[in-house]
C-alpha cells in the first residue's frame, strides 16, 4: 500500500504544501521538494494504532528465569516492535503493569484512543483473570494472545487461558519472536492484507 505524506516546506513568506510519494530508507523519508529533489526527514503520518500489553513480572524479562523466558529484555522487545510498526506508518504504544486494575484501566482507555489492535501477554493473569478478559471483550478490539513459553508444555494450571477463545489468535513457545509474529499479523490486518476468512487462512477468525 502506498502511503502519502503531506510535506510542508517553509519558504520566505509562506508555507507551501504539496503531496508527494515518499521513499523511506532506515526511518528517513525522502520526498520530492516542489523545487528540487531534497531529503527531508518528516514525521511519519500514523495511519493506525496498536497497543502492546504486558502483564505481571514481564518487567523482569532478561533476568527472570531465562531458561524459560529467554534473555531478551522487555525494553528490547518494545523497541523492536515500535520500530517495526513505525516502518509501516503505524503508531505502537506499549504498557506493562504488575497490577490487574492498571491493566484493565489501560484496556478501557484504548477505546477512546481508537486503538485498532491489541497484542497482549497477560502473564499469570492468563490463568486467573476474568476481569481482564471482560475488559478486552468490552472493547471489542481484536487481540492476539502471546506467551514467551509454551504454556501447554508446562504445569497444568498454566494450560487454562481465560483469553484464548476470544483471541484472534494465540502464539506461545516462540520466545520474543512471538511478539514479532503477532505484530506482523496485526500490521497486515490493519493494511487490509491479512485475510480474516477461515477458507483462506485455515484459521477461524473471531
Ligand atoms: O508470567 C508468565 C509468562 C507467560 O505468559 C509467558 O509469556 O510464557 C506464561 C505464564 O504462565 C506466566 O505466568
Amino acid at each position: 500500500m502506498t502511503t502519502w505524506y503531506r510535506l510542508y516546506r517553509q519558504t520566505l513568506n509562506s508555507t507551501q504544501c504539496s503531496l508527494f510519494s515518499p521513499i523511506t530508507i532506515n526511518n528517513w523519508t525522502f520526498g520530492l521538494d516542489s523545487v528540487k529533489l531534497a531529503p527531508m526527514k518528516i514525521d511519519v503520518t500514523h495511519t493506525g494504532k496498536i497497543l502492546v500489553l504486558h502483564g505481571p513480572n514481564l518487567n523482569l524479562l532478561g533476568t527472570r528465569e531465562p531458561e524459560t523466558y529467554g534473555r531478551t529484555t522487555l525494553a528490547e522487545i518494545n523497541d523492536n516492535l515500535t520500530d517495526l510498526a513505525h516502518n509501516d506508518g503505524i503508531k505502537l504504544t506499549h504498557f506493562q503493569s504488575n497490577g490487574e486494575s492498571e491493566l484493565i484501566e489501560r484496556i478501557q482507555r484504548a477505546i477512546g484512543e481508537n486503538v485498532q489492535f491489541i497484542i497482549i501477554n497477560p502473564a499469570a493473569y492468563t490463568h486467573t483473570s476474568i476481569a481482564l478478559r471482560d475488559a478486552l471483550a468490552a472493547t471489542g478490539i481484536p487481540f492476539i494472545e502471546v506467551h514467551l513459553s509454551n504454556i501447554f508444555a508446562r504445569e497444568s494450571f498454566r494450560q487454562k487461558s481465560y483469553f484464548s477463545d476470544l483471541a484472534r489468535g494465540v502464539i506461545c513457545g516462540l520466545g520474543a519472536k512471538g511478539y514479532e509474529l503477532a505484530l506482523e499479523y496485526a500490521l497486515a490486518a490493519l493494511s487490509g492484507g491479512s485475510s480474516q476468512n477461515s477458507e483462506n487462512t485455515g484459521v477461524t477468525a473471531k
